[in-house]
């Protein structure tokens, strides 16, 4: 168990800065996930994290000790990585027990243990298959068991659930989340897949180029993204261009978009004084076009539309040309909208503003 710290990490790799200066307090027992596309530095944090990476600058603490040049395996990290990591020709049991034999516990204490996680992550009696023999989900609950037995200080795991097909991948986030809840382990979980981010965290790092763009709860993050990138990355969003007009009783300021007035929150300045209205596609209303569009309300085109059930998702050409994404939940309302509908949407005041340079 611990409370991780970054101080200033850096990385570069000759003239390239791939980590540009990360500084967090992770607290003890929280799931943290580092989320960000390709190439944003993802794994090379969480590398720096196990000890296989030696930083360029910064220092990583464990508790109060200073961790940043001690080896990988005397700091007490269990690692779970994407493509499982397996020893091929070792049982179930044995791959599991490695981290236990390395430490040199007892067979006793082996013999106890091996079993007690097999149960949790659900392979009770599975022990004398080999890797070849289990399926992908299995193989990573393998994983899984091999990496808690060590009762770790530290959980890391990169994007531990790609090699999965989809509705395994949604189990086994209840599966790693639960069994974290039950072990209170401190983990680092890196992931390009938001949906995952926002279903199983406790705080969400969402990266950009090296750096934190923003950090915080999920529904903190998804309701309050600071910028245009997190907006994008985190869920969906609409972005039109947006001009400041004034300010507002309750922080709700005014602001001038496709000709209309549009009243939300700023979530930060614009040293430029440009700016881009972010909306939810659930927090935008649609309905026929049967009367001229009021204030805060855009007229547009329906260019197509899903039905999915308990929710339809429209896309709307708005008069000026610029495309937005609408979705409803039930169908009282809009069952009555079709292909090719002139309508107008109305942009709720949960709407937010952010400076247009972000993007
Ligand atoms: N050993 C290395 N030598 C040189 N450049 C490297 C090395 N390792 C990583 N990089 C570069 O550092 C940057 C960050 O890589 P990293 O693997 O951390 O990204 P990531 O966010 O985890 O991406 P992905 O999701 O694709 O794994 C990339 O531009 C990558 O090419």
């Amino acid at each position: 168990m611990a409370e991780l710290i970054l101080q200033d990490i850096r990385k570069s790799y000759g003239n390239a800065e791939v980590l540009k200066g990360i500084s967090r307090r992770i607290a003890d027992g929280t799931f943290f996930t580092l989320l960000g596309p390709s190439g944003c530095g993802k794994t090379t944090l969480l590398r720096i994290i196990a000890g296989f990476v030696s930083p360029t600058q910064g220092a990583v603490h464990f508790n109060k000790e200073d961790i940043t040049r001690v080896s990988p395996h005397h700091r007490g990290v269990g690692m779970v990585f994407q493509d499982y990591a397996l020893f091929p020709d070792k049982n179930v049991f044995d791959n599991v027990a490695y981290g236990l034999r390395a430490r040199k516990l007892s067979s006793k204490e082996v013999q106890r243990k091996v079993p007690e996680y097999l149960e949790k992550v659900g392979l009770s009696g599975l022990g004398s298959r080999l890797p070849a023999e289990m399926s992908g989900g299995q193989r990573q609950r393998v994983a899984l068991a091999r990496a808690l037995v060590i009762e770790p200080r530290v959980l890391l795991m990169d994007e531990p659930l790609s090699n999965l097909d989809a509705s395994l991948r949604v189990q086994m986030r209840d599966v790693i989340r639960s069994l974290q809840l039950e072990t209170r382990t401190t983990t680092i979980f890196v992931t390009h897949d938001q949906e995952e981010a926002l279903a199983m965290s406790d705080e969400i790092a969402v990266m950009k180029n090296g750096r934190i763009d923003q950090c915080g709860a999920p529904t903190d993050v998804y309701r309050n993204p600071q910028t245009a990138y997190v907006s994008r990355f985190v869920g969906s969003a609409n972005l039109l261009p947006a001009e400041f007009l004034a300010h507002g009783e309750g922080g709700m300021d005014r602001y001038r978009v496709q000709g209309t007035l549009v009243a939300g929150r700023t979530m930060d300045v614009a040293k430029n004084g440009r700016y881009m209205m972010v909306a939810r596609p659930e927090n935008i209303t649609i309905r026929m076009k049967n009367s001229e569009p009021v204030d805060g309300e855009l007229e547009g085109r329906i260019a197509s539309l899903q039905f999915q059930g308990y929710r339809t998702s429209f896309h709307v050409v708005l008069k000026s040309g610029e495309d937005l994404h609408v979705e409803t939940v039930g169908e009282a309302e809009t069952s009555a909208l079709g292909r090719g509908d002139n309508v107008i949407v109305s942009i709720g005041e949960k709407c937010l503003f952010v400076p247009e340079a972000s993007a």
